[in-house]
C-alpha cells in the first residue's frame, strides 16, 4: 500500500497541495481526477518521491518513507508512467523495451508477455521511437513500467488524445494488469475512464481533495461530483 498522509508540498513559495491524504493498495484501482492544475500531476510526483513533502508523510505499508529518494521508492516496487512517456527516440521499440528490463525484478511481466498483450508493438518492434503514434508510445511506456514488475503502478493521463478504440484496449490492459497483482492509480481529468474500472476516486480541486468515495458513491452522487470537478468547491466565495 502507498499512500500520503496530510500532505503539502509547494514549488518554490507556491503551495500546490494542501492536506492531501490518498492512499493505494496493492488490491485496488483508485483514480485521481480533476481540472487542469488541480495537483494531480504533483500528487503522483510526490508519491514517487520525486518532490519532497514539506509537511505530512509518504507511506508504504505500514513504513514512512517520507525522506526516502526516488531510487528506493522505485525499488519497494512503485512505478511512474509519466504524461510525457519518455521514450528513447533514438532507440527501437525493442531497445526500449530492453532498457525496462534492466530494473527487471522476477514477476509474471517478462518482454514476451508484455508483447503478447501489446501486439501492436511486436508489429513495430524495429520501429524507432520517434516512429510511434501517440497510442504506440503509451503502450510502449507502460509495457516498459510493467518489466519492472510493480506493486502499484501510477498512471499519468494515459489516455489523454488517444482515439477511443485505443483507450478501450488500454482499459482492458490495466484491467489485466490489476489481477495480475499490481495496484493502479489513474491520474485522468475526467470521470470518463475511471468510472468505467475504479474501485475508489479521489476528486483534486485547487490542490485538495474535494471528494472521495467508491465507485458506488459515485454513482450515486454522478452529478455533485462532476460539477465539483468542473467547477471546483466554494466557487461562490
Ligand atoms: N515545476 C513547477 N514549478 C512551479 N509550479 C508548478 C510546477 N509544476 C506544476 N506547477 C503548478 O502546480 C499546480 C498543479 O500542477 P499539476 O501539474 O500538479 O496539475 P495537474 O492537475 O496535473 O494538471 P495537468 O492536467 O495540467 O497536468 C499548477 O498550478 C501548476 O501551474
Amino acid at each position: 500500500m502507498i499512500a500520503l498522509e496530510n500532505a503539502f508540498v509547494q514549488y518554490g513559495a507556491a503551495r500546490v497541495l494542501s492536506d492531501v491524504s490518498i492512499k493505494a493498495a496493492q488490491d485496488e484501482i483508485i483514480a485521481i481526477v480533476g481540472r487542469n492544475g488541480a495537483g494531480k500531476s504533483t500528487t503522483l510526483k510526490t508519491m514517487m518521491g520525486l518532490l519532497p513533502l514539506q509537511q505530512g508523510r509518504r507511506l508504504f505499508h505500514q513504513q514512512d518513507i517520507s525522506r526516502q529518494a526516488v531510487e528506493n521508492i522505485s525499488r519497494l516496487g512503485i512505478a511512474l508512467v509519466p504524461d510525457s512517456r519518455r521514450i528513447f527516440p533514438n532507440l527501437s521499440v525493442m531497445e526500449n523495451l530492453r532498457m525496462g528490463a534492466l530494473a527487471h525484478k522476477p514477476g509474471y511481466w517478462t518482454i514476451a508477455r508484455v508483447l503478447e498483450i501489446f501486439p501492436r508493438l511486436q508489429e513495430r518492434i524495429g520501429f524507432g521511437g520517434d516512429q510511434l503514434s501517440g497510442g504506440e508510445q503509451q503502450m510502449l511506456s507502460i509495457a516498459r513500467a510493467l518489466l519492472g514488475n510493480p506493486k502499484i503502478l501510477l498512471l499519468d493521463e494515459p489516455t489523454e488524445g488517444l482515439a477511443p478504440l485505443i483507450v478501450n484496449h488500454l482499459i482492458e490492459i490495466f484491467t489485466l494488469v490489476h489481477q495480475q497483482g499490481t495496484g493502479i492509480v489513474l491520474v485522468e481529468q475526467n470521470l470518463k475512464v475511471p468510472m468505467r474500472l475504479a474501485h475508489r476516486q479521489y476528486v483534486l480541486d485547487h490542490g485538495a481533495v474535494a471528494w472521495s468515495g467508491t465507485a458506488a458513491e459515485l454513482e450515486a452522487q454522478r452529478e455533485t461530483v462532476e460539477s465539483i470537478i468542473t467547477t471546483g468547491v466554494n466557487h461562490e466565495h
